[in-house]
């Protein structure tokens, strides 16, 4: 049946367990779109915790892609009704304007890829507007669409959930 979850939350809020956690009830095969790349050690050190843990739900019981740029092309490319999580629209969205996409045909791209799944889809996120205003250009225009991305998301969701500190708060 088709459903589409949104997980949102800071940095280490714990969302990315908590959308497994949604995912591993959903039937296998399990698919994880990675949108993250590993510049650097920190990176790929943090890749590491996430793969370590999700090969302890047993061997092959995860499908690994990358999508760092064409997400909406990987998530058409799956089977429209096995189970997918896409871990996250943050860094898409980062990875997006860095190399000079324009945010908003991007989103509606992913917004109709969403329409055509048939199974269960979980969308992590962040929530990055807490903050004081940022100080460069660059970061307030990624704080701005990543809201308005959000929101687009949010709207076409059957459940929105915030993680705050390891804890999961019903927002739809
Ligand atoms: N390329 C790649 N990235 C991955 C893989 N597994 C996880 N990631 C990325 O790891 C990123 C999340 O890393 P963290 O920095 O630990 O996340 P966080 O937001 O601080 O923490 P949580 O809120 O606890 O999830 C996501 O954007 C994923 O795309 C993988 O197998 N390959």
């Amino acid at each position: 049946m088709r459903s589409l979850h949104f997980v949102l939350g800071g940095a280490r809020s714990g969302k990315s367990r908590h959308a497994e956690r949604l995912i591993e009830a959903a039937p296998a095969p399990w698919h994880y779109i990675a949108t993250a790349q590993a510049f650097d050690d920190e990176m790929r050190e943090r890749i590491a915790m996430h793969r370590a843990r999700r090969e302890g739900a047993g061997a092959g019981a995860w499908q690994t892609r990358d999508a760092p740029l064409d997400l909406p092309g990987v998530l058409e490319k799956l089977p429209a009704r096995e189970t997918v999580l896409v871990d996250c629209l943050t860094l898409w969205l980062s990875n997006l304007m860095l190399n000079d996409h324009d945010p908003k045909p991007a989103a509606e791209g992913l917004l109709s890829a969403l329409a055509a799944r048939e199974g269960t889809t979980v969308l992590v996120s962040n929530e990055v507007g807490f903050g004081i205003v940022p100080e460069n250009a660059l970061a307030r225009r990624f704080r701005d669409e990543a809201g308005f991305l959000n929101q687009k998301i949010a709207a076409v969701a059957d459940s929105v959930t915030l993680v705050v500190a390891g804890l999961p708060m019903k927002v739809k």
